[in-house]
C-alpha cells in the first residue's frame, strides 16, 4: 500500500482578520515535499494574506499552521527563516547593494550571530544565481536592474536560503514569456530534485494548469476547491470564480484556459 506523504505545511482552520475585517475563513489545506501547490483566485481574494500567515509575518485569528509537524507559533524567528523562504509580490530596493550581495543575504539564517558569510555561503549564492541565469548581473547595483531581473534576484535569494518551504507571491508577474516558463519550469524542477514544498499564487490559471501538482481556488478568503489542476481548473469552477464565461480547450494531453468564448 502506498504510504501517505507527510505534510510539510499543514494549515488547519486558518482564520485571519485585519482589524474588524475578516479576510480568511476556516481554511484547511496541506502541502507535502516535492509538491508545487498553486493558489488561484481573483484580486483581493486573500492569497497574499494566506502566504503571509504561513511566513508568520501575520498572526492568524484562528486555526493552526504546522511546519514539519511543529506549530509555527512555537518556532523562533531564526527557525522560521531556516524553514520558510518567500518572494514577495513587490519589493522596492532602497540601497544600491550589488545583486550578489542581495542573494548572499539569503544565507543570513544560517550564519552565527555577527559572523560573516564563508566560502560555502558564497558558493550557494552563486549556484542560486546560476540556477536562474543571472550570474552576468551579479556585480550590478540591484537598484539599476529591470523589474523582471529583480524578480529573478529575489528568487535567487530565496533559493540561497535553502529552506524546505518556498512561498512565491506571483513569481512571474514581471517576467517575459520566456523567463516566465523558464522560472516556473525551474521551480518545478527544484521541487522535484530538492524535495521542496512550493506554494505559489498565480494569476493566470494556465500557469497552474501547466506547472502545479495541485491547485487551491480561493474566493472571498475561503478555499472553494482543492485538487489536481484538471480536477479544479474546470470551465465551471473558473467561470464561477471570475464571473465570466471560460472555456478549457484540450487536445487530449494539453489543456489551455481561454476567457470570454461565446460571450
Ligand atoms: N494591510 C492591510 N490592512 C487592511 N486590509 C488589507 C491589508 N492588506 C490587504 N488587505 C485587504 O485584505 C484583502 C485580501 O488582500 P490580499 O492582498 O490577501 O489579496 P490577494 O488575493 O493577494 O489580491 P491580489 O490578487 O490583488 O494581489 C483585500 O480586501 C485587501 O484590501
Amino acid at each position: 500500500m502506498e504510504q501517505a506523504r507527510p505534510s510539510v505545511v499543514d494549515i488547519q482552520g486558518l482564520g485571519f482578520s485585519y482589524g474588524e475585517a475578516r479576510i480568511l475563513h476556516d481554511l484547511t489545506m496541506a502541502v507535502g515535499p516535492h509538491e508545487v501547490f498553486a493558489i488561484v483566485g481573483p484580486n483581493a481574494a486573500g492569497k497574499t494574506t494566506l502566504l503571509r500567515c504561513v511566513e508568520r509575518v501575520l498572526s492568524p485569528r484562528a486555526g493552526t499552521i504546522y511546519i514539519d509537524g511543529r506549530d509555527l507559533k512555537s518556532l523562533s524567528a531564526r527557525d522560521v527563516s531556516r524553514r520558510v523562504a518567500s518572494v514577495p509580490q513587490s519589493h522596492t530596493p532602497a540601497f544600491p547593494y550589488a545583486v550578489q550581495d542581495i542573494v548572499l543575504m539569503g544565507r543570513n539564517p544560517h550564519l552565527g550571530a555577527a559572523s560573516q558569510p564563508g566560502p560555502h555561503d558564497v558558493t550557494v549564492a552563486q549556484e542560486a544565481m546560476d540556477e536562474l541565469g543571472i550570474r552576468a548581473i551579479a556585480a550590478r547595483p540591484y537598484t539599476q536592474i529591470s523589474g523582471g531581473q529583480l524578480q529573478l534576484v529575489l528568487l535567487a535569494r530565496a533559493l540561497a536560503q535553502e529552506a524546505q518551504v518556498l512561498l512565491l507571491d506571483e513569481p512571474t508577474a514581471h517576467l517575459d514569456f520566456r523567463n516566465r516558463h523558464l522560472v516556473l519550469g525551474r521551480i518545478r524542477d527544484l521541487a522535484v530534485r530538492r524535495g521542496l514544498t512550493v506554494i505559489m499564487t498565480v494569476h493566470d490559471p494556465n500557469d497552474a494548469m501547466q506547472y502545479a501538482d495541485r491547485v487551491g481556488l480561493v474566493s472571498g478568503g475561503a478555499l472553494v476547491a482543492l485538487g489536481t489542476p484538471q480536477e479544479v481548473l474546470t470551465a465551471d469552477n473558473l467561470g464561477q470564480l471570475y464571473g465570466m464565461p471560460i472555456e478549457v480547450l484540450t487536445d487530449g494531453t494539453r489543456h489551455v484556459i481561454v476567457a470570454g468564448i461565446g460571450s
